[in-house]
């Protein structure tokens, strides 16, 4: 494992981690740059936090090189986390177990993911995505160059789940931060992602969410599922929503009556898809209505 300067924060060539007689994951490149959101989709067991942890170090490989940028700071946010969610402990406290912070800056991060007001609440009181939340901000207060999210959205409803991830990008645009997102939920995660990594032992496919989502690799291994979020990947919005609730066509003086009670004025058609490359930092949040 080399760390030394690179243009990418990561970058993991022919990754191999063999562990109890077996190959976890095998041949996995991952270039992560700055700024980027990745993720890393698959089945269970596939390979996806054995992935993460062998970029970030925690886990050694036995095959291929891991470079990592001249002091990477990372913020992580495992799958399981080690704290009892039972025992009596304020959102504060939790912030701090692990990264001293006084209470300006603990106040500020709560502020930034929206739950400021509950910083004196009691963990095992927080809903799922309030948890979430308390510890994106926990992660955010190391000012990491990298996050990475096992799972963040684990008891968060669907709307929370869409709230979450609007967050998570936001966060890279105003910190500038990378993010290494784990996920199943592919329709939701996809559209907040510049590139896509499918693995299943090995990288099936890699790219933009909607060459990856196209892929045929892709779809034998989610099915129907797959074809759910490509139609997602495939709808372009080519209507304007006007603010009294009417629909505009491009090119007509035709109006409709919308359901949809967003606005998208100002959204180039076609914009749920993203290619691969530098993040489009401030880019309107995309949204899935189908
Ligand atoms: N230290 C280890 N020793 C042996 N096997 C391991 C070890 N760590 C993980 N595994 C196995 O490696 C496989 C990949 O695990 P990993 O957690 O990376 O998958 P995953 O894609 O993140 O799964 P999930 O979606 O269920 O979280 C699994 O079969 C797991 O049981």
């Amino acid at each position: 494992m080399r760390q030394e300067s690179t243009d990418a924060l990561i970058d993991m060539r022919g990754v191999g981690v063999f562990r109890a007689g077996r190959w976890l994951v095998s041949a996995v490149d991952l270039k992560i740059g700055r700024g980027e959101i990745i993720t890393l989709i698959g089945p269970n067991g596939s390979g996806k936090t054995t992935t993460a942890k062998a970029a970030i170090g925690v886990v050694r490989p036995d095959a291929g090189t891991v470079t990592r940028a001249a002091d990477l700071v990372v913020g992580y946010v495992p799958q399981k986390l080690a704290v009892d969610r039972s025992l009596p402990m304020t959102v504060t406290r939790m912030m701090t177990l692990t990264t001293k912070a006084d209470a300006s800056t603990i106040g500020a991060a709560l502020e930034r993911v929206g739950i400021a007001h509950l910083h004196k609440a009691q963990v095992h009181d927080l809903s799922g995505g309030e948890f979430q939340r308390a510890l994106l901000a926990r992660a955010m207060l190391r000012r990491p160059d990298l996050l990475v999210l096992d799972e963040p959205v684990q008891g968060v409803d669907f709307s929370g789940e869409v709230a979450l991830y609007e967050l998570i990008s936001e966060l890279r645009d105003s910190e500038g931060c990378a993010v290494l997102l784990i996920s199943h939920d592919l329709h939701v995660v996809m559209a907040r992602t510049d590139r896509v990594l499918c693995l299943n032992g090995h990288v099936c496919c890699a790219g933009s969410p909607s060459s990856v989502a196209a892929s045929p690799a892709y779809r034998q291994l989610f099915g129907a599922r797959a074809a759910e979020a490509l139609a997602v990947y495939r709808h372009h919005h080519d209507h304007t929503h006007l603010p009294d609730g009417r629909i505009a066509y491009p090119g007509t003086s035709d109006h409709d009556h919308g359901a949809c009670g967003h606005d998208h004025r100002g959204e180039p058609h076609g914009a749920a898809v993203k290619e691969a490359g530098a993040p489009a930092a401030g880019r309107k949040a995309e949204h899935d209505h189908a």
